[in-house]
């Protein structure tokens, strides 16, 4: 949904919505988005020149080789794991880091199916996917799965086994980097803090505003755990993902059952970018940090008022690492 692609679109204007309406609107308003992976990755050369030794030729050239025979030899099937969110935690990462293994294939763009495009059906779905040979696995994310009401019920009978990844980051922060992205969109918007409380002095937050309500994680964990068991889900620590991707992508391999093929050999930390970037992305030999959209400088909000957001999310938070079993140490 929020992608580089997606990027630059406007929405149709919406005459009667005020502020949060608009936000809220805004963000259910993408079309398909059908550019290539490819072209999501920045070709900013300042990327490209801190890159160091790359993991060996022969690696790519048998990613490449197994894509061409997926091609040729695959079928397009029904996804069987799928990156259900949160926005603006770190899903372009996982999808762009994972897809380099050789026995995944994904679809690069976000095909919105479990929310927005229900009725087109489950064939349109599968027409959308890659070709994959029997012993890969076809993945796609679309981050507005895990706030959709309806889409772990869909997804489950798509597939009870379905596995899911979930990207959770900070709830405070995975809420300004989305006032962030839509206030690059919309520079009109309220301020941050108009939108993200229903009176300040009183500490009372607008849990209406989608930006606060998608960080109440647990609240959306337990539809899911309603349809899928907790061992059919893993949470991906977004902060993580920054600072030791390799570690992350180690265990998100295993959670798919996969060799362990993505290794620290396949990560640089890319300087002007401020992040890891692959030395090898998947059908390419250049070295590729992920777009401009991600990675932006966010908003600047006073301290008083992430403290006022990071007491308000405390207890939701303490509740969502009881329910998963981990410490992802945001308090
Ligand atoms: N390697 C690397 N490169 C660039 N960015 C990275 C990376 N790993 C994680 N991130 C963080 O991903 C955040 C965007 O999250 P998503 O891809 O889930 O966003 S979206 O919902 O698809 O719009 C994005 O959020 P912002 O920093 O707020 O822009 C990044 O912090």
């Amino acid at each position: 949904m929020t992608n580089q692609a997606y990027d630059g679109k406007r929405c149709p204007p919406n005459k009667n919505a005020g502020g949060k309406k608009l936000l809220e609107k805004l963000e259910n308003c993408g079309s398909l988005d059908v550019r290539s992976a490819a072209q999501r990755v920045s070709r900013d050369p300042r990327d490209q020149s801190k890159a160091p030794a790359s993991p060996g030729a022969h690696e790519t050239d048998a990613n490449l080789k197994n894509m061409s025979v997926a091609q040729k030899y695959g079928n397009k099937k029904l996804p069987n794991a799928l990156i259900v969110g949160v926005k603006k935690g770190g899903t372009r990462a996982v999808l762009e880091f994972i897809r380099i293994h050789p026995d995944v294939r994904a679809l690069g763009t976000e095909p919105h199916f479990f929310d927005r495009n229900y009725d087109r059906g489950l064939d349109w779905y599968r027409g959308l996917m890659p070709r994959t040979l029997d012993s890969q696995i076809t993945l796609e994310k679309t981050p507005s799965y895990f706030v959709t009401r309806e889409a772990p019920r869909r997804i489950s009978s798509m597939s009870h086994d379905t596995k899911l990844i979930v990207v959770v980051r900070n709830p405070v922060t995975r809420a300004i980097s989305d006032y962030t992205q839509t206030l690059s969109k919309r520079p009109d918007i309220p301020t941050f803090e108009e939108l993200a409380f229903r009176n300040r002095s009183l500490g009372l937050v607008d849990t209406s505003w989608n930006a606060i309500r998608i960080g109440m994680y647990i609240l959306h964990l337990e539809n899911w755990l309603q349809y899928f068991r907790l061992s059919q889900m893993h949470f991906v620590s977004g902060e993580r993902l920054i600072t030791d991707p390799a570690g992350e992508m180690g265990r998100v391999q295993d959670f798919l059952g996969l060799k362990r093929i993505i290794t620290d050999k396949h990560f640089y930390f890319n300087r002007t970018k401020g992040f890891p970037c692959l030395k090898k992305p998947e059908s390419s030999s250049q070295p590729r940090c992920l777009g401009k959209s991600k990675g932006r400088t966010h908003v600047q909000i006073e301290q008083e008022v992430i403290e006022q957001l990071q007491e308000f999310y405390r207890p939701f938070n303490i509740k969502f690492y009881e329910t998963v079993g981990q410490d992802f140490k945001w308090d």
